[in-house]
């Protein structure tokens, strides 16, 4: 695999921004594929030299340019780039496996080098550990990062059929002839075993929002290149960005946007709208246009199981004080959820759903309960019928599955907020309970959303709360119990 071609060599030594992109532009254009442990290297040295205090240095000659990134020689990345190569090309015998597709054996024995290469041990979830320039400067990578630096290994090994698979909270790799072979390449979360060389579970597992269904993100060599961006961390520390780091990132995105390479990538869609938000760029589509993109595309491609596309429209509007269309999209992404079984490998999707519930919306019934206005969204009947919508969706996600969701710290806010509501306005919300053997019909049997790998279940055992004069389907038996009580108590 050559490295740099003369006409990246050119732009070197890199000292600004459009260099770096037009580095990119480069390497997404031409004919043969982009590189990836370059692009990482690149951005990861640039990423490591302006958030990291211990300026671990490559050649950082004075003084820094007037612009915005210190300057980049060529001699460091090739250097960092030919170790690369030779830790992959050293470790493994291509005479022992016949190309031109990778084997289970070759996925794995690449997961093997950089995972026997990795630090004992080290705090896994910081910042900064997502890229070769951390794996081949500091022998450190994250969870992501393992899975991209296999990735980038079987690049260099010349297999072209092995990319990246996305799920909102865990990587894998995808190969073989038809791409539909998977193996497990890095580890996910605290403590649990890694599973690394097996396929993708089917057991248990596939029911968990972790594995989205098997509606995965799957990369091609250009989306990998999208990933690598969307993996740039800007944070210095807990409170502050890197400008110049975010500045380049989102400049990275709208190059790979434009070239059409997020059109099936709603996490980067969902990127490049925080970064719209912070820093809007003159000309360019407004934020929340791009989170409705984010969500367009999670429903074309991956059939709405995806919920983050959800949660980060929430997340502006609620930032923007629109808490009406807030509750929305938050009922929405508890859509998603409901059809999903909930599983100890959930972790990062409870604490979304646990901190909307009993952070966000209570700050919500506080302002709102305050001032007092006609136009307060305790009047409105499709807020409380989206609120109890998003209720629903969490307790039917708890149910069928082996671990408990909800416990007694949910229900406080939970009544607290449905309370609010007034009678008159409640009592426009029309509910329609679930007869008993239409709820028997659990996510499981219902439909055939886990049996087979696609999934067009239709929602049936789902709740849809709308005013009186819409049609509406049945209603998880727990929150109807819930609305009768506060019934009574009012
Ligand atoms: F590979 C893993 F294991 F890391 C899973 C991936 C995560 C992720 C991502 N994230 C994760 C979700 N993320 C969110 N930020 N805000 C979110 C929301 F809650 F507001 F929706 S979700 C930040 C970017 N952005 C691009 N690509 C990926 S691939």
């Amino acid at each position: 695999m050559a490295g740099f071609r003369e006409i990246d060599k050119a732009l070197f030594p890199i000292k600004n921004i459009p260099t770096v992109v037009h580095l990119f532009k480069n390497q997404l254009e031409n004919s043969t594929e982009p590189n990836l442990a370059l692009l990482s290297i690149v951005v990861g040295a640039i990423e490591n030299s302006l958030t990291c205090r211990s300026n671990i240095s490559f050649q950082i000659s004075e003084p820094v340019e007037p612009s915005s990134l210190p300057i980049l020689e060529l001699q460091a990345v090739e250097e960092m780039y030919s170790k690369f190569h030779n830790i992959i090309k050293g470790a493994v015998d291509l005479k022992n496996y016949a190309k031109p597709f990778a084997t289970r054996d070759l996925v794995k024995k690449v997961s093997d080098v950089i995972w026997n290469s990795l630090t004992r041990s080290y705090y896994k979830d910081r910042a900064h550990l997502q890229s070769l320039y951390s794996y081949l400067n500091g022998s450190k990578l994250d969870c992501f990062g393992v899975a991209f630096a296999v990735v980038a290994g079987c690049q260099v090994l010349g297999f072209s059929d092995v990319h990246l698979a996305l799920s909102e909270d865990h990587a894998w790799v995808v190969f073989g002839e038809y791409s539909n072979q998977t193996a497990e390449v890095t580890w996910h979360g605290k403590g649990n075993e890694d599973k690394r060389g097996q396929e993708i579970g089917r057991g248990v597992s596939a029911r968990s929002w972790l594995y989205v269904n098997n509606k995965p993100v799957i990369c091609t060599r250009h989306m990998e290149v999208a990933a690598l961006v969307s993996a740039i961390n800007p944070s210095l520390n807990a409170t502050h960005d890197a400008f110049e780091v975010g500045l380049l990132q989102q400049e990275l995105l709208w190059l790979l946007y434009d070239l059409g390479h997020l059109k099936k990538y709603p996490m980067a869609l969902g990127n490049l709208g925080d970064l719209e938000e912070i820093a809007p760029k003159d000309g360019r589509v407004q934020c929340i246009s791009l989170f409705n993109e984010a969500i367009q595309s999670a429903r074309s491609y991956y059939n709405n199981q995806h919920v983050y596309p959800y949660t980060y429209q929430g997340g502006y509007f609620y930032r923007h004080k629109m808490y009406k269309e807030a509750f929305e999209s938050w009922a929405n992404a508890s859509d998603v959820i409901r059809l999903y079984n909930y599983s100890r490998d959930d972790e990062e999707i409870y604490k979304e759903f646990l901190e909307i519930a009993n952070e966000l919306i209570p700050h919500i019934m506080k302002v709102e309960s305050s001032g007092f206005s006609s136009n307060s969204i305790l009047k409105k009947p499709e807020c409380f019928a989206n609120l109890l919508r998003f209720y629903d969706g969490i307790c039917q996600w708890e149910e069928g599955s082996a671990t408990p969701v909800l416990h007694i710290g949910w229900a406080k806010p939970l009544v607290n907020t449905i309370s609010k509501f007034d009678s008159d306005v409640r009592a426009q919300v029309n509910i329609i309970c679930a007869d008993s053997d239409e709820d028997k019909h659990s996510k499981e049997t219902n439909g055939n959303f886990f049996n087979n790998n696609n999934y067009e279940k239709e929602n049936t055992a789902g709740a849809k709360f709308e005013e009186k004069d819409q049609s509406t389907s049945n209603v998880h038996p727990s929150i109807e119990a819930l609305t009768a009580a506060c019934s009574e108590k009012l």
